[in-house]
């Protein structure tokens, strides 16, 4: 053989040894030998992933003693030694059929597992898992197994060199597919991972020659052996390596449970092979963490009749194209998913997976309890991993106390001007939009507050305390949660129906500032919100309808509030008059009905004690839509607003001072349901407290009363005056700028889940047929020229004609 060959071969048997964690030099000293004494026959030592090698080193560190004899005494005797372990494991291996194998880190495939009978008749009496691609080391696809599973488990072969027949014959690197047997051929549904698909369940037939049970049958899936004596490991043994710290980045361990198939279960996204959590936290609690990225991941593995621990080498390179979420903290600033690398990866469903390690703990962990349930185990790794990060955030809010004085005193009575940020209608039916002063607590590291970027205010490092501003903590509220990650493909997370991309085509910011999208409005702490159906009466529901109430002859109970007309046309727009309507409440409000009421939240919350006349709520158009107590189905015309948004939307960063915004990506003709505004509901008074905590020039605001009603009750209570609060938890609709008069979308209240209007959605339809890419904006109602309110909330960049400031301004 060319030296060069020959060079080529030896690096590549020292590199497999290596990779299962032998010493190099010993591998080389060891390899020396045998090609001495097989007359360089490369066959006998390459075969079987050198199996011979690495016999050979194990025998000559067992039988020789190093500080002694060194490594020499290995080489005379090896390939005795080796023929002799051969025989030993060809009678072993009637109990231990499998063998398992690794990528090698350079190849960017996962070995695919088979286990196909018919191919290995001989040694492994049709019961083999094997990983095709490893088969072979000339293939490149180089595998290893680690020295301590290659004793335990006894694997068989005659002679090296048959084996290496074999391995060409049967397991060539590619091509080769399993065909896929059906659930009806495959009595024990044992479930084994296909060649050519990676992670892909399917079905194998089991030996039938072999009952379930026996250590032969180390594939059975539905009758698990029990081990009464089972201890849970503490901590996956590295094996070939004295203790898990000392293992290579390239190898991570993976524990096998008895009697199953393991699955293939990545480690969280995001961390990266080779940190400590893929070592030391692979198998948390006794589960199952093998790495998809391993090439030869947990469904390789062998299994013996004992408990087993086997290393396997981590590919270097790992491709993630299949990304599933598994379990999040409450509020999703950490998160567990599981990845495959390979582009036709079938992801099971969750549950399944959840279940099947559940059932395999139960088994083997006696001290589980019954209910125990995986998912709720990982969603505490989750908020543990958030409530310490908030520990050490604590630790710095802590110092910064000791050093700025609170002001409570600035809470309510004494602030002049309280509805901070708030957006309401004044007496002149227009709204309010007062701007946030931001506090100097709460600095974070992504330089805002309490989670809230802050851009504009040059002294926001949080460096630059100023005494004179409010220091309120509210270590309670997810402001003080970390920025939640976003997916710029879907800036909704799976969240709605359809994907939400977002896009920067002008600043290097890649993502708005703090905010965790959610799809529905949820209720931040105090906010009275009872969707029981108890109280919703019959006469507020339509309990005897069926299918579509638009197509039914007569109009459903749910128009009473529409006047016995459905608001929504068949084509599930809203009608013209309806739309018309409240069009011209936001242009022109004085010219429609206001009422006024007794002790008006906003007023109060100016002033608790001394609160001045209500300003008047504008009265507005509900629609009602069919709910959950109706008879009618989801697809019912009348319930649009509750399927969620059904256009094809964008986030995109609009201007330097407006920040963000909202774009069609699609036509939409007038009348069209766009989206909710979708905040935390919060009290008029919590939302009170929160602006007030962030006082000083926040760029954008987001907070919407929900007064749509507030005048038609005489004694409407604190918990029942409601508004909704996008800072920190919203829909894109909290990204719809600001236009005066002609903006192209209208907001309407809807009621779907209460019969009172205390709570309701505020949904967005357009006012005109809007083309594809013009950005959506909606009339805030800001009156820019109530000097009432000292401080507006922005300098508004409209464009429109008609713009209120602009006008102002001139
Ligand atoms: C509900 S948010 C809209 C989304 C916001 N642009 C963002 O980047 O998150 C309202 C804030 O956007 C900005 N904004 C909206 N419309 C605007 C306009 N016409 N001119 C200037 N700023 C505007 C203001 O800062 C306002 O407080």
């Amino acid at each position: 053989m060319a030296p060069s060959a020959q060079l080529q071969r030896a690096q590549a048997a020292v590199k497999a040894m290596k990779l299962i964690g032998f010493d190099q030099a010993k591998a080389k000293a060891v390899l020396k030998k045998l090609l001495k004494v097989y007359e360089n026959n490369w066959e006998y030592i390459e075969a079987e992933n050198y199996r011979l090698l690495a016999d050979s080193i194990l025998d000559d560190q067992e039988s020789v003693d190093p500080e002694v004899n060194g490594t020499d005494a290995a080489a005379s005797d090896a390939p005795e030694v080796s023929r002799k372990r051969l025989r030993h494991r060809q009678e072993d291996s009637d109990h231990f059929p499998l063998t398992v194998e690794a990528a090698e880190e350079t190849s960017p495939q996962r070995p695919k597992l088979v286990r196909s009978p018919e191919d290995h008749p001989t040694n492994f009496r049709g019961k083999m898992i094997k990983p095709v691609e490893a088969q072979c080391p000339h293939d490149g696809e180089g595998s290893s197994l680690s020295p301590h599973a290659i004793r335990k488990n006894g694997l068989t072969r005659e002679k090296a060199p048959q084996n290496s027949h074999n391995c060409q014959e049967l397991s060539p690197v590619s091509g080769r597919v399993v065909p896929r047997m059906t659930r009806s051929n495959n009595p024990a549904n044992v479930p084994y991972f296909e060649k050519g698909k990676s992670s892909s369940l399917v079905m194998q037939e089991r030996d039938k020659h072999e009952p379930c049970g026996t250590s032969g049958n180390l594939i059975c899936y539905k009758e698990p052996k029990m081990e009464p004596d089972t201890e849970v490991p503490r901590d996956i043994v590295a094996v070939g390596s004295s203790s898990n710290t000392d293992m290579s980045v390239d190898e991570v361990p993976c524990y096998i449970s008895d009697n199953y198939m393991p699955i293939a279960l990545p480690p969280p996204y995001g961390i990266p092979s080779g940190t400590a959590a893929n070592h030391g936290t692979a198998r948390k609690g006794g589960f199952l963490w093998a790495n998809a990225s391993t090439g030869a991941n947990s469904q390789d593995a062998p299994i013996n009749e004992n408990e087993k621990h086997l290393k396997v080498s981590v590919q270097k390179e790992t491709r993630f194209c299949t990304n599933t979420d598994i379990a999040s903290s409450i509020t999703g600033e950490v998160k567990l998913s599981l990845s495959s690398d390979c582009s036709d990866f079938r992801m099971p469903s969750i549950e399944s997976v959840f279940k099947m390690v559940e059932d395999r703990c139960l088994k083997s962990y006696k001290i589980l309890k019954p209910d125990f349930s995986l998912m709720n185990l990982m969603k505490e790794i989750c908020q543990c991993t958030v409530d310490l990060a908030a520990e050490s955030s604590k630790d710095e809010q802590e110092e910064a106390r000791k050093v700025i004085p609170l002001l409570e005193p600035l809470k309510r009575a004494q602030s002049p001007s309280p509805s901070h940020g708030m957006v309401r209608r004044s007496s002149a039916g227009s709204l309010d939009l007062v701007p946030l002063e931001i506090p100097r607590e709460g600095l974070n590291s992504h330089g805002g507050i309490n989670g809230i970027q802050e851009n504009s205010a040059p002294e926001s490092s949080g460096h630059n305390v100023s005494q004179s501003l409010a220091i309120i903590p509210q270590e309670d509220h997810a402001v003080s949660a970390p920025h939640p990650p976003h997916d710029e493909n879907d800036i909704a997370k799976g969240e709605e129906r359809v994907r939400i991309s977002l896009i920067n085509e002008f600043t290097s910011e890649k993502f708005p500032a703090y905010f965790h999208y959610i799809a529905r409005n949820a209720v931040y702490q105090n906010a009275h919100v009872n969707f029981s159906l108890a109280r919703i009466d019959d006469e507020d529901c339509c309990l005897n309808c069926f299918g579509d109430c638009l197509s039914a002859p007569i109009p459903c109970a749910c128009t009473r509030e529409t006047g016995g007309e459905f608001a929504y046309t068949l084509d599930g727009l809203l009608k013209a008059e309806f739309l018309n309507e409240c069009i011209s409440m936001n242009r022109d409000p004085d010219k429609h009905h206001h009422i006024y009421c007794k002790d008006c939240p906003i007023e109060k919350s100016k002033n608790e004690h001394m609160p001045d006349a209500c300003k008047g709520h504008l009265v507005r158009k509900f629609i009602k839509e069919c709910w959950i107590k109706c008879g009618c189905s989801k697809q019912c015309g009348n319930r649009v607003v509750q399927r969620g948004i059904s256009r094809n939307l964008q986030v995109f960063f609009v201007a330097d001072v407006k920040g963000w915004g909202l774009r069609t990506l699609e036509e939409l003709p007038r009348g069209a349901f766009v989206c909710e505004y979708v905040g935390e509901i919060l009290t008029n008074i919590e939302l009170y407290d929160r602006t007030i905590q962030k006082t000083g020039g926040a760029r954008h605001t987001y907070p919407v009363l929900l007064d749509a009603d507030w005048g038609s009750e005489a004694g409407l209570r604190d918990e029942e005056a409601l508004c909704l609060d996008a800072t920190f938890y919203g829909n894109v609709g909290r990204f719809v700028n600001h236009r005066c008069f002609d903006a192209n979308l209208v907001e309407v209240p809807v009621e779907c889940e209460t019969p009172d209007h205390h709570y309701y959605h505020l949904a967005f339809f357009t006012t005109r047929k809007v083309e594809a890419l013009e950005e959506l904006t909606w009339d805030y109602g800001i009156d820019f020229d109530d000097r009432s309110h000292p401080i507006k909330a922005f300098k508004c960049l409209c464009g429109s004609r008609f713009c209120r400031d602009r006008v102002r301004s001139s």
